[in-house]
């Protein structure tokens, strides 16, 4: 058991499902208040849907990560020898069956929720496999899929409440968050510059230089700072949101020092996931 939470990188999983649950939480916050419903109509909060949004989110996530060292098989015996396949703990083709069937669970469970749900479900888990079998080797593009998948959690938690705008209503926290791990992934491929390029790949720093691609990664992450005020602008988050997002900020300014001032990928890159960490405590403190 423990060795298939490695593989679907269990904290990852759990990251992403509290964030879709955030999703479904301010969702509800704003159609609850909303004024035109009639009191007959206020909405009790959906707990088996949000119970439902976790799970999905923890499956397809799970998925993504199995299909994704399914694929990585070469570099990851290089890079990352100690990881479940190239270990020898999970067999390749186990691993391949493994992650396919999260998906269709994960897919299944979301269309139980609602068919917008459902839809999520499969156009990410049909994405997550492209992701892993093609489009990680292109230049941003792979970095772009990944930074959607991972805002989607939010759009899949405001997906619950579909009909009453609950996608618009979450829209700001897709957004930060897709900046957030666009900029984290341009990263990562400065640090995996080296496995890529033997591997073929025409990552981002492969295409253009590491420090053209850290420069970009950093304009990206900064956009993503400057922007972080919004959900307490647009009345989403209380003022707790400001004082901790604002701990999520330093660090994502530490991350950029990190790969611009000492040009250290790996350490930046856990920056940039603390932060993100920190980021999403501010959303769940807010909200
Ligand atoms: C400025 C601001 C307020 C930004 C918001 C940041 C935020 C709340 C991001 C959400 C993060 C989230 C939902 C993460 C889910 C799990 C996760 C880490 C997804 C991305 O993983 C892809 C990555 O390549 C996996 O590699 P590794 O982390 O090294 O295993
Ligand atoms: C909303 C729903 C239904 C699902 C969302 C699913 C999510 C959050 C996906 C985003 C995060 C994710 C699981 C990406 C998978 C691809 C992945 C592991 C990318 C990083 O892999 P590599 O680029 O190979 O680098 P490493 O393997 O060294 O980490
Ligand atoms: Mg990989």
């Amino acid at each position: 058991m423990q060795t298939y939470l490695k593989l679907m990188r269990s904290g990852n999983c759990l990251m992403a499902g509290i964030a879709a649950v955030v999703g479904v939480f301010i969702a509800y916050n704003i159609v609850a208040s909303n004024t035109s419903l009639l009191s007959s109509d206020l909405i009790v909060f959906p707990a088996l849907d949000a119970l439902k949004v976790f799970m999905v989110v923890f499956f397809v996530t799970g998925a993504g990560n199995a299909i994704n060292d399914y694929f990585d098989i070469d570099i990851d015996r290089i890079n990352k020898p100690e990881r479940p396949i190239p270990s020898g703990k999970i067999g390749l083709r186990t691993a391949l069956y493994f992650s396919l069937a999260l998906f269709g669970i994960g897919t299944i469970l979301a269309a139980s929720i609602n068919l917008i749900c459902g839809a999520i479900a499969l156009v990410n888990s049909l994405l997550l496999i492209y992701y892993a079998s093609t489009l990680k080797r292109t230049a941003l593009l792979g970095n772009i899929a990944v930074g959607y998948l991972t805002g989607s959690t939010f759009l899949f938690g405001g997906a619950v409440f579909f009909d009453n705008g609950g996608i618009n209503g979450v829209f700001v926290l897709f957004l930060l968050a897709t900046l957030a791990t666009i900029a984290r992934e341009i990263v990562k491929d400065i640090e995996d510059i080296e496995g890529d390029r033997e591997d073929g790949a025409h990552t981002l720093p492969i295409m253009i230089g590491a420090k053209k691609a850290a420069y970009l990664a950093s304009l990206i992450g900064l956009i993503a700072v400057l922007a972080s005020p919004l959900p307490y602008l647009q009345s989403l988050m209380s003022v707790r949101y400001l004082m901790i997002v604002a701990i999520a900020d330093i660090l994502f300014a530490v991350a950029v020092y990190e790969i611009l001032g000492k040009d250290d990928p790996a350490r930046s890159s856990k920056m940039f996931k603390m932060a993100m960490a920190f980021a999403l405590i501010s959303f769940i403190a807010g909200a």
